[in-house]
């Protein structure tokens, strides 16, 4: 039976991110980053002429104009690349928008690889070279799980992380425009000039308390600037004592490390401020990239395919 493809695409958090250049009016990053088990799931059927139709679900994404959908752009690259037909794509949102969770990312990203296996096209390269012309951090997720960026983002290492972590997530209802951001942090750079590999050597011996004192963002004090709900999201968490906490990406979303589940649950369970709150973890999603999908094909559409 012929299927057509679903996928899940994670959300990333960066357990680390330092600001080392600039370059080309982008940033320079050296940043760790870490997929979590919040997901948008991606579904692809085929068409029979070249368009790219997407249909957004959640969270307000239907606004989104699909002239600035990162999915759609990412659909016509993708037929245009490959010279194949085109796909009508659900996208069904869970990540939280605006919160420097790369959710525009994962979308992007999920419609290349839906649409690579749906296509047959196997060439990981020019999927990348596709991704990177999309997104500074699009690169990565069409792997995600974790690793170490540098350059604008488009430069990942997989790092061989066995552990899953545990975070507790605090959501602003505004974002953070990410180039605002980036913007900003020029007005007042970074002295600290951290790097990242505290938290990548953390990641890799298992050590907690190295991973712990790796976390660390040089865009959390010009999204703080920017919204002023990012600080208050960090002051509310620092309460619990966590054994680490950060802004992730832009913001607006801050995160805080606990040593087990049941702390991260019970840190929620006591939460009582204004942000909504979310526990997630760590996920390495290589493996489950193409999971199998719900829905078959009709005739018609499986012809398409031959
Ligand atoms: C900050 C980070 C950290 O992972 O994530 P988010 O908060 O967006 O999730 C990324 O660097 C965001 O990557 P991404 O969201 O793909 O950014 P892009 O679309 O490529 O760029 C948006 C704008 O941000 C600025 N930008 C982005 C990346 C970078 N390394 N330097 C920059 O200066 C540029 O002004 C660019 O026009
Ligand atoms: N498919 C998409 N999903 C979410 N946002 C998108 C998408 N395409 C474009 N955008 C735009 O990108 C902006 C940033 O979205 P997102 O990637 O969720 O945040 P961040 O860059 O902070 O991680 C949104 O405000 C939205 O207008």
């Amino acid at each position: 039976m012929v299927f057509a493809k679903k996928v899940k695409s994670y959300a990333k958090v960066n357990l680390s991110l330092n600001v080392t250049g600039a370059a080309g009016g982008y940033h320079l990053i050296d940043s760790v980053l870490a997929s979590i088990d919040i997901y948008d799931t991606v579904c692809v059927k085929p068409r029979g002429d070249r368009l790219v139709n997407v249909y957004m679900h959640g969270l307000g994404s239907e606004n989104i104009l699909p002239e600035r959908n990162n999915a759609v752009r990412a659909g016509e690259a993708f037929v245009s690349a490959f010279s194949t037909k085109g796909a009508d794509i659900e996208i069904y949102k869970d990540i939280p928008m605006g919160a420097g969770l790369g959710g525009s990312s994962a979308d992007a990203a999920g419609v290349l690889n839906a649409m690579a296996a749906l296509y047959k096209v196997t060439d990981r390269a020019a999927l990348k070279g596709l991704a990177d012309a999309l997104g500074s951090d699009t690169g990565y997720m069409l792997g995600g799980g974790f690793a170490r960026v540098a350059g604008r983002g488009e430069r990942v290492f997989p790092i061989p992380a066995k552990e899953r972590y545990h975070l507790l997530l605090l959501l602003p209802k505004s974002g953070v425009d990410t180039a605002a951001c980036y913007k900003k942090y020029d007005e007042a750079p970074d002295e600290k000039r951290n790097d990242a590999e505290t938290c990548a050597s953390g990641l890799v011996s298992g050590d907690f308390q190295m991973l712990c004192r790796g976390v660390y963002n040089a865009l959390g004090a010009p999204a703080a600037k920017l919204n002023g709900d990012v600080q208050t999201a960090l002051d509310e968490l620092a309460k619990f004592s966590p054994a680490a906490y950060a802004v992730t990406g832009s913001g607006s979303a801050a995160f805080a490390l606990f040593e087990s589940e049941e702390l991260c649950r019970w840190a929620k369970k006591e939460y009582r401020g204004k942000f909504r709150a979310r526990v997630a973890h760590t996920v390495t999603p290589r493996a489950k990239r193409t999971p199998q999908n719900p829905f078959s094909l009709s005739e018609e559409e499986k012809k398409l395919l031959e």
